[in-house]
């Protein structure tokens, strides 16, 4: 399969810098990937992995995006000139959904290589199948949930079969289960065409059996660590985790927490919720949001997570049942948070969407972090504060005059939590919060929703991250069985809350 072959990578003081920032993204680059090597790219939050991998690809843009210097080569030529030859999963799923129908999105690609029709469908049901993307192909895109839409990006470069695929945290928006299906999914289009894979993952433990190579990038420029898993991850492993790297085996420190049971704000009675009128993807909820405890929504893609969390943060109604705001919320009780007014709403149920750029409104870090406080009419002093306070510990502060959008994908995540953390909400409802998040940054923001939690205001969060159920979740519910499970963790304080 000569055709096949995987690509060469070689870069030679490779750097870039984003148009509009004063230091290099990545800098002094110098390195050789052999034709179907399976390389693992870690880094600290920032550190420039994807612009590495948007290098690679050819899609870093003109003059007016930035301005390189050195060499970067893929077999030979610059990576804008390699036709095809290189597929890209990017971070953010969202972005990349080209077509209105999944069969004809997954083909897409295929279709710019001209490749034969036959040849193409065959491609296609094969990639979904492997991806576990279980839709008809006429399947509405803009119908699809975060893990699906993963999912349907993956398909669409592996359907390509390209001879250098990049992915970038291709699973961190899976269940457990699509984690280890789209990992050797991967691994084997990759045996069958010898592609040579660069993929990007804070979370190491799933990709290291099937990598030969782990290449660390240094927040400041060039390369931390470089060889194969074991040597880099064991020798190293001290110095890496301090640089923000996950390393299996240096665990976690559990931020402490004083145990506080308090009353019930918000009780979810039977509901079902759905995007549309009198279609329901999960039925059956019986919940209680209590004061000082930490709700995790969890169940595999497609469960109906995200859709139950706009639901309880008033911005969808539930298709059936009630959503009660109890004594606690002396003002609103009794009503659903979807009849509040949006003052009450703000001053109430902070919300984290799943994708941060859908929440981003103004031009700076700094400006974006005061919006809420200002809509609170806090004193300036108070909002200087806050926000100050939020930049140090988010890692956030080299960043305050930068324009949200064109933060890196953790950079982006930690900036839209900030955004709720900074209104201290009663009540905070977050999608995904630690989604790709290095060590040092999750361990920041899981110390600040355990502050949030200790001053008495609720946690309410959709997550994959089992980690993160482990160190802050009191209460876990579980979408997708039979019947939505709620399961008590701390205390038993809420056990009748649990499902019959
Ligand atoms: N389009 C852009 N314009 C300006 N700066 C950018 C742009 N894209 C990324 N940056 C900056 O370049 C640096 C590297 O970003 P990059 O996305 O490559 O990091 P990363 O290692 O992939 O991070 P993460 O793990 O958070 O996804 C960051 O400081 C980021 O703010
Ligand atoms: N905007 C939308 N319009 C119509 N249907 C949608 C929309 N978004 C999601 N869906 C569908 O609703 C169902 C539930 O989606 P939801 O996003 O709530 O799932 P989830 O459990 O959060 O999944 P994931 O873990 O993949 O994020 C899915 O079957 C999905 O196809």
């Amino acid at each position: 399969m000569g055709a096949l072959r995987g690509a060469r990578i070689t870069a030679r003081g490779w750097s870039w810098r984003h148009a509009g920032r004063l230091r290099p993204a990545v800098s002094d680059l110098d390195l050789d990937i052999r034709p179907g090597e399976r390389v693992l790219l870690l880094g600290a939050s920032g550190a420039g992995k994807s612009t590495l991998l948007a290098g690679l690809a050819g899609v870093l843009g003109g003059d007016e995006e930035g301005d390189s210097t050195g060499e970067l080569l893929v077999d030979g030529v610059h990576p804008a000139d390699t036709r095809g030859r290189v597929g890209l999963v990017l971070q953010d799923p969202d972005s990349q959904v080209v077509l209105a129908r999944v069969g004809d999105d997954v083909a897409f690609g295929c279709e710019n290589l001209g490749v034969p029709r036959d040849e193409i469908w065959r491609r296609v049901s094969a990639a979904l199948e492997a991806t576990g993307l279980d839709l008809p192909l006429d399947h509405s895109t803009s119908e699809l949930s975060g893990g699906q839409k993963q999912r349907l990006a993956l398909a669409g470069a592996l359907a390509m079969q390209p001879g250098l695929l990049l992915l970038d945290e291709p699973t961190a928006n899976l269940d457990p289960a699509g984690v280890v299906e789209v990992r050797d999914a991967v691994a084997r289009v990759q045996a069958e065409t010898g592609a040579t894979l660069v993929v990007v993952e804070h979370r190491v433990g799933v990709w290291l059996p099937v990598v030969d190579r782990v290449i660390v990038l240094a927040a400041g420029g060039g390369v931390l660590a470089d060889g194969d898993p074991e040597t880099v991850l064991s020798a190293e492993g001290v110095r890496l985790s301090e640089a923000g790297v996950w390393v299996p085996g240096v665990g976690t420190p559990i931020p402490a927490r004083s145990v506080f049971a308090g009353p019930s704000i918000l009780a979810l009675e039977g509901v079902s919720v759905g995007r549309r009128r009198g279609s329901a993807v999960a039925s059956g909820i019986r919940a209680e949001v209590d004061a000082g405890r930490a709700l995790a929504i969890t169940g595999p893609n497609g469960a109906g997570k995200s859709t139950l969390a706009l639901t309880i943060a008033g911005l969808l109604p539930p298709v059936a049942g009630d959503i009660v705001a109890r004594e606690t919320l002396s003002a609103g009780a009794g009503v659903s948070p979807v009849k509040w007014r949006s003052r009450e709403l703000l001053t109430r149920i902070g919300t984290v969407f799943q994708e941060p750029e859908h929440q981003f409104l103004a031009a700076t870090v700094r400006a974006e972090l005061a919006v809420g406080p200002r809509a609170l009419k806090l004193p300036q002093a108070e909002i200087d504060q806050r926000v100050d306070e939020l930049l140090t510990r988010l890692r956030l502060d080299r960043l305050a005059g930068a324009n949200p959008f064109t933060l890196s994908g953790g950079e982006k995540r930690r900036l839209s939590v900030a955004t709720v953390l900074a209104t201290r909400p009663k009540i905070l409802v977050l999608d995904e919060p630690t989604f790709g998040q290095d060590a040092r940054t999750w361990r920041e923001l899981v110390a600040l929703l355990a502050e949030l939690l200790d001053t008495g205001s609720a946690v309410v969060a959709v997550t994959h991250d089992a980690e993160f159920v482990d160190v802050l979740a009191d209460d876990v519910l579980t979408l997708g069985g039979v019947t939505p499970r709620l399961d008590a963790r701390l205390s038993a304080s809420r056990a009748e809350g649990v499902l019959s």
